[in-house]
């Protein structure tokens, strides 16, 4: 039989490049079936050769339970909380504040769906995933790195080149609809055999709920999903001047960014964008309240600065409250 160590790395090269073909290019290179194989193949493997087995080896995804609560982990850089619009009008003074402090006539936003699921930190150090953690109150959150690496949308470690030594990312947990209701029909139906798994109210509390647990092995059997809205903390490394140049990188890297971001320019843009959302809204595989917009410039926004913890160069528009997802 070939080297057991040159046929784990190929492995673990072909199920890693699977994910992200499937989680990030939406693209999937390889059936269900021949994935599962590969990795059972993988973990027969590393379990006859113990030290051969890398701890960014996706078999290494959902780890046992651990001793207790989570532990609290502080965010260097607060992690934000997104100002509300509801008209058009606060759309339009949103765009002339800007102007007036900054004095950008018809500035340019990066945009895209505000997904209702559940805001997360993760931290990257030497290209691997060290640290995950909840928003919490935007300056504290709790250590859910076990759960978020059974995420097989995160990362184990980064693709590509040009990353920072230390990065962190933030975006939102969330739970696709069709593996919310499929998930849901089957606990129903296991639950009439008087066995299986909870059923989930809603989309937002399954992946809230899902992020909580104390034993991973209960989130890795919940459908999660996650894509990355932005930057935390960057040391030993550059990004580029703007928001959706950054977003382009992050998508390199390995990491899952919205399919309907765009840029747009000026109060019309961000208009014309509302309304194209708020159409293609119930067409969406996920749930969103609303679509955020962000000075796209990196140098604006740091003249825009905050207003206690929400950014004074972003907003979130909110659509009108839908009725919840139907069980
Ligand atoms: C700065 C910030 C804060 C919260 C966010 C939340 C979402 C979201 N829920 O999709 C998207 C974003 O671009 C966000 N951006």
């Amino acid at each position: 039989s070939p080297d057991p160590a040159a046929r784990i790395a190929e492995l673990c090269r072909q199920l890693n490049d699977a994910n992200y073909r499937y989680h990030v290019l939406d693209d999937p290179a390889i059936p269900d079936a021949e994935y599962d194989r590969l990795l059972r193949e993988l973990d027969e493997l590393e379990a006859a050769h113990p030290g051969l087995a890398s701890p960014d080896s996706p078999t290494q995804r959902v780890g046992a339970a651990p001793s207790g609560a989570f532990d609290e982990v502080r965010h260097a850089i607060p992690m934000l909380s997104l100002g509300n619009a509801f008209s058009e009008e606060e759309v339009r003074d949103f765009v002339r504040r800007i102007d007036e402090r900054i004095g950008r006539e018809s500035p340019r936003f990066s945009v895209e769906p505000k997904l209702d699921g559940l805001a997360i930190s993760l931290r990257y150090e030497g290209g691997r995933f060290v640290q995950g953690a909840t928003r919490g109150d935007g300056a504290t959150g709790e250590d859910v790195t076990a759960n978020l690496r059974t995420i097989k949308a995160i990362p184990l470690a980064l693709r590509g080149e040009g990353w920072p030594g230390v990065l962190e990312v933030r975006g939102e947990v969330y739970m696709p609809l069709d593996a919310f209701k499929a998930y849901n029909a089957r606990a129903l139906a296991d639950a009439g055999k008087g066995g299986g798994d909870k059923v989930l109210a809603n989309p937002r509390n399954g992946a809230a709920g899902s992020l909580r647990q104390l034993d991973p092995r209960v989130t890795a059997r919940r459908p999660l999903a996650f894509y990355a809205y932005g930057t935390g903390a960057v040391e030993g490394g550059t990004l580029p001047d703007t928001h959706s140049a950054t977003l382009a990188r992050l998508r390199d890297w390995g990491f899952p960014v919205s399919a309907q971001s765009e840029v747009v320019e000026g109060a019309e843009g961000l208009l014309d964008y509302y309304q194209r959302m708020g159409e293609a809204r119930d067409g969406l595989p996920f749930d969103i309240d609303g679509v955020v917009y962000k000075l796209d410039d990196y140098e604006g926004q740091r003249e825009m600065g905050f207003v206690s913890r929400a950014p004074r160069w972003a907003i979130a528009h909110k659509f009108p409250a839908q009725e919840q997802s139907t069980l």
